[in-house]
């Protein structure tokens, strides 16, 4: 009965709202215009710069650019046709299969026009430093930059207030394998536009596979425990820079940091049992042993927020700027940080997370595990409900 309730309202709501989720596939800023066909590079270059826009370039351009980009880089649509609640996927999979057998060069070719057409609403992100994109190729969600011995990995859905969807989380992996493997002596996480994170998206939970939710709540426990496992597991230092609010699982990631820098905009909330949740990320062991396990059930259970001052003081947060000064004096701090001897580092490093990377991986199994239960209950379908119909947010 439950779902039956969340599908109508998701199927209201999407009526009403129906393509707001459609991610910008990726484009390119210095077009070619004097080549016939449109290079690779043209193409690749062109994708990050999808991400720089400033402006919504509305839900029909963006699908026409999705359909494009998954024309050129795998040909027609051979996926199966999703089913009829998941509108948006719909909306996407059509437009892909509309170009039939269009071939790959034409599809690649009328993307950068296209592109080309947009031209005059492609402009910078504030936030977003120039000359980066040239290193952020292939991600859809997020930045990922790597210069003065940094990776950057940049949370970029800013007009979703960089919520994690299913994309974002296995970006996030990928970003984090490849950092530990690249020459960087430290990375970094931080987001794009006012929030830093207002963690796992709501929307996650409407996409109902035929096995049901109870599927679907099985696919997120293994989803997240590989995920917070990458975070356990992570060789280098990795330190969080947060720039404004972090809610749910951003905020209970930070445990597995090794510093966390936050201008004094930031605030810390787990609404756990407001969203007929419970606690991940390894919080329910790092939280009370880094801030007393009563301040850590204020958080964890009574969902208390706190503000940047008193995450610091209860040892969540390292040090905390004030915003004016917030990116200038981090990225200082941290450009000093990264020309220390890397390999010392991730020795130290090391030898600190191997007397608790066992424990924590058994604590983020034990989580998952819970919290798949916590998927099917009508506390939790009640809660995402009510956000996803506009009844309430935090
Ligand atoms: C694999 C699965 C793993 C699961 C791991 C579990 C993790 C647990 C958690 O992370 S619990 C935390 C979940 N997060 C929330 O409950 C936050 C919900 N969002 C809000 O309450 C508000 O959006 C806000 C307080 C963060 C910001 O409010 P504000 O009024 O400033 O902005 P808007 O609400 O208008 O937001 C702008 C658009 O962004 C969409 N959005 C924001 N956060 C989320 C989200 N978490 N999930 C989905 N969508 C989100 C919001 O809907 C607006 O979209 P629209 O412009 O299309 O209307």
């Amino acid at each position: 009965v439950a779902m039956a309730h969340l599908a109508w309202r998701l199927a209201q709501r999407w009526c009403q709202s129906s393509l707001q989720v459609i991610s910008f596939p990726v484009v390119q800023l210095h077009l070619n215009r004097t080549a016939m066909r449109a290079s690779q590079k043209d193409f690749e270059n062109a994708m990050n710069q999808v991400k720089l826009l400033k402006k919504d370039p509305g839900n029909e351009v963006k699908l026409k650019l999705y359909s494009l980009y998954k024309q050129a880089t795998e040909g027609p649509c051979n996926m199966p046709k999703p089913g009829v609640f998941d509108l948006i996927n719909k909306a996407k999979w059509d437009a892909w299969n509309a170009l039939g057998s269009l071939p790959k060069e034409t599809a690649r070719q009328n993307y950068v026009d296209l592109v080309s057409s947009l031209s005059s609403s492609l402009e910078s992100s504030s936030q977003v430093e120039p000359g980066t994109d040239r290193k952020s190729t292939g991600y859809e969600t997020l930045m990922v930059t790597s210069e003065d011995g940094i990776t950057k990995i940049m949370l970029n859905r800013p007009t979703k207030k960089n919520a994690l969807n299913v994309e974002m989380y296995h970006e996030i992996m990928h970003a984090l394998k490849a950092a530990s493997k690249d020459d960087s002596a430290i990375t970094v996480l931080t987001g794009n536009g006012d929030y830093y994170s207002s963690g796992n998206d709501l929307t996650n939970f409407t996409d109902i596979p035929p096995g049901g939710v109870e599927e679907k709540a099985k696919n997120g426990a293994i989803l997240l425990r590989e995920f917070v496992g990458c975070f356990i597991d992570f060789p280098k230092p990795l330190i969080a820079v947060v720039n404004g609010p972090a809610v749910g699982i951003s905020v209970t990631l930070l445990g597995l940091f090794d510093a966390v820098y936050a201008s004094d905009r930031a605030t810390f909330h787990t609404p756990f049992s407001h969203l007929g949740q419970s606690p991940e990320g390894c919080s329910s062991y790092t939280f009370p042993k880094i801030m007393s396990p009563a301040k850590a059930t204020e958080m964890l259970v009574f969902g208390k927020k706190l503000t940047a001052g008193e995450a610091c003081a209860q040892g969540l947060v390292t040090e905390v700027f004030p915003d004016s000064t917030f990116q200038k004096e981090v990225w200082t701090r941290l450009k000093a940080f990264a020309k220390l001897p890397p390999n010392a580092m991730r020795i130290s490093k090391e030898i600190i997370r191997n007397r608790e990377k066992e424990k924590l991986h058994a604590v983020n199994a034990e989580e998952c595990s819970v919290l798949q239960g916590r998927w099917l209950s009508d506390e939790c379908m009640n809660a995402v409900v009510n956000f996803l119909s506009r009844k309430s947010k935090l």
